[in-house]
């Protein structure tokens, strides 16, 4: 199984909005707001559309933070690869609101809590907090991490020890 997805962190000033999951895969674990791409959809237009549905925020402008590539493996085999653009934006218009698939909530960019999101995010997330891009290739062990790379696109605007 092949996808593409998406994932949009809203910023505003030092504060980063982010998800706490509800249901799926992820559920229980905090990660940016996002899914599936739909068949005739742009990755932007999904990002816009997963706001709305899951924090009722409509983003204005998007910022492309880079694209990730995750792996699962199961059984030897390869269960599902996940192709996923990263968005941040600073211009929107609504407030954040609980859905059935999501919890919003602010934290400051230096108290994300990486120990409860995907193993993945403390290696990339501060890049991209931090106004860099990214491509990452990350592979999963029935969804443990095992193997992945990390190449930066754009250097950080801001400095990256501010942020880890
Ligand atoms: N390893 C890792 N790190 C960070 N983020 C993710 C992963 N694996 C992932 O799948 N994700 C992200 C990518 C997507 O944004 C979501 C998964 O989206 P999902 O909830 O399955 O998509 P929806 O389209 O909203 O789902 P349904 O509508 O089918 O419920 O997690």
């Amino acid at each position: 199984m092949i996808l593409v997805e998406t994932l949009l962190y809203l910023v505003r000033g030092g504060e980063v909005l982010l998800i706490l999951k509800k249901r799926g895969l992820g559920a229980g674990l905090y990660n940016g707001v996002g899914g599936k791409v739909k068949p005739g959809e742009t990755p932007e237009e999904a990002a816009v559309r997963e706001a709305v549905e899951e924090i009722g925020v409509k983003p204005l402008q998007l910022n492309w933070g880079g694209l990730l590539e995750f792996w699962n493996f199961v059984d030897g085999g390869v269960e599902s690869v996940h192709y996923v653009h990263v968005f941040t934006s600073n211009s929107y218009v609504g407030e954040p609101r609980e859905s059935e698939e999501a919890i919003p909530q602010w934290f400051r960019k230096e108290e994300v809590p990486y120990d409860k999101m995907w193993e993945d995010d403390r290696y990339w997330l501060p890049v991209v907090l931090g106004g860099g891009r990214i491509y990452g290739r990350f592979e999963f062990q029935k969804w443990k991490l095992r193997r992945w790379s990390l190449y930066l696109l754009e250097e950080a605007s801001q400095p990256l020890l501010d942020l880890v």
